[in-house]
């Protein structure tokens, strides 16, 4: 399995070097040049996660890691996640779903993928003796699981930036409490967008990239997004593998777009609904063709207050026909704050995408009326889902929407919705009452380079 840039000028890659690249090195994102067509989809039901995980990756790796070596990585990888079924499916009404991702051990569909990559970068860095400096942006869940799974990991050090003041207090204590010397929390004046695009200055500076042994892994990276296939498959696998519909809360785009290649794959999914909160330029997009980066507003579901939507460059490299140098374009056009899609393009994305998205009364609405009807609390980025989902309901079609947090991540707007203050499980009970590490940094490249040249520990 080979994988190409979407910018079409940097090397082509196995799956190992896809993985420890992150960033290609023309600003790109990696992506298969070929999705493989998954045989055995009637097989999967009764299956255990992590066989299905097995099957659905093994496609994906190609050399880079021995059966035993993938297969061991899933058992270590998933035996961190609580629940029996690991991504359980559960009814919230006569045929809509809600698959839920969050029983890892950061509360969010990040520990999915995280705890994944992080057994395979370990086996791969032990195989080479490279040091690697693992540099995240997070507006709050991806830099929690990151952190927990690259804590203490020989050979590599994690640098998350999240938004100063825009995440919640778990996940800031999540990301600031954890006391191993690799990690190094970094709060950073701005947004979540600007913590991406300083993120991206970093790989696009060769040198430095080149000094520290840079690594990423947000959904840049490609490992992340084939972890996150899974769970399509297993879903459908619990269905009877009838045509169903997805509803996914969208912010960088990661999960839905492994979404669409669980479908490439075969996978029996109609359509996939990109479900935004007001930060809705998705939703904006799709609609009217204009990608044009509008001000971020901080919303009750933080994880997705994003306006620069990294994956959408791989579904774009997709509508066009794979065409590097039209996204090159597109991406240039991006920097001036936006772009226009071509018709084609835009038909093409019309075909794997629909959207919604919901203001922050009809998603506070949304927990009332779930705890009203089913007893359950959702995190305010389900509630997105559940929200957009109900409006495009079809009879006789499944819907599954994807359950992205606990509620315990999110108190305060759980609390707003229905009174009560979701507690965080037993093993996050101390959460409140330890130190805090954290550096502020001003949302400034020199600043950043400077203080990851000084604290790595290698
Ligand atoms: C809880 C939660 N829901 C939804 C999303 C959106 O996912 P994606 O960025 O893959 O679109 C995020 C952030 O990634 C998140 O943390
Ligand atoms: N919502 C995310 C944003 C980064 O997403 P990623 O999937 O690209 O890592 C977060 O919680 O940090």
């Amino acid at each position: 399995m080979r994988y190409v840039s979407t910018r079409g000028q940097a090397p082509v890659l196995n799956f190992e070097q896809a993985m420890l690249s992150g960033l290609a090195r023309d600003g790109g994102l990696y992506l298969p040049e070929t999705v493989p067509a998954f045989s055995g989809l009637d097989d999967l039901d009764g299956l255990p996660y992590a066989e299905v995980a097995f099957r659905v990756i093994r496609p994906f790796t190609g050399e880079s890691f021995t059966d035993a070596e993938l297969r061991g990585a899933i058992d270590r990888a998933y035996a961190r996640i609580e629940h029996a079924a690991k991504a359980p499916l559960v009814q919230l009404a006569p045929g809509h779903h809600l698959l839920e991702l969050f029983h890892g051990p950061t509360l969010a569909f990040k520990d999915f993928a995280m705890q994944l990559i992080a057994q395979l970068f370990e086996i791969a860095l032990k195989r080479s003796g490279q040091r690697i400096t693992i540099v995240g942006a997070t507006s709050g869940d991806t830099g929690s699981a990151a952190i927990e799974a690259f804590r203490g990991i020989d050979n590599v050090d994690v640098f998350i930036m999240f938004p100063h003041g825009r995440v919640s207090e778990v996940q800031r204590r999540q990301m600031t409490t954890p006391d191993a010397a690799n990690v190094h929390a970094l709060a950073v004046s701005g947004h979540f967008d600007d913590c991406q695009a300083r993120l991206k200055d970093l790989f696009n500076d060769h040198g430095f990239r080149d000094q520290v042994g840079l690594a990423g892994v947000n959904s840049i990276n490609w490992a992340r997004v084939v972890a996150q296939i899974v769970y399509y498959f297993t879903a459908a696998a619990s269905l009877g593998m009838r045509e169903m519909d997805f509803c996914v809360p969208t912010g960088n785009f990661g999960d839905i777009f492994a979404g669409s290649i669980a479908r490439a794959m075969g996978a029996p999914i109609r359509r996939l609904i990109v479900a935004t909160n007001q930060n809705d330029i998705l939703h904006r997009a799709l609609g009217s063709g204009e990608y044009r980066i509008g001000t971020v507003e901080p919303s009750i579901s933080p994880s997705m207050d994003i306006q620069v939507s990294s994956n959408f460059e791989r579904a774009l490299y997709w509508a066009y026909g794979g065409d590097a140098a039209a996204i090159t374009q597109l991406m240039d056009e991006l920097k001036q704050g936006g772009f226009t899609i071509s018709q084609g393009a835009l038909q093409a994305l019309r075909e794997q995408y629909v959207s919604g998205r919901v203001a922050e009364a009809e998603t506070l609405a949304m927990i009332r009326t779930i705890r009203e009807e089913t007893g359950e609390a959702l995190c305010p980025h389900s509630a997105v889902g559940v929200a957009v989902a109900r409006q495009h309901l079809e009879p006789g079609v499944p819907m599954v929407t994807l359950a992205t947090a606990h509620p315990a991540k999110f108190p305060d707007a759980v609390e707003q919705a229905i009174g009560i203050r979701p507690g965080l499980p037993p093993h996050m009970a101390g959460l409140f009452d330890l130190p805090e590490r954290v550096t502020r940094v001003e949302n400034d490249i020199a600043a950043l380079k400077s203080l990851i040249l000084e604290r790595r520990t290698h």
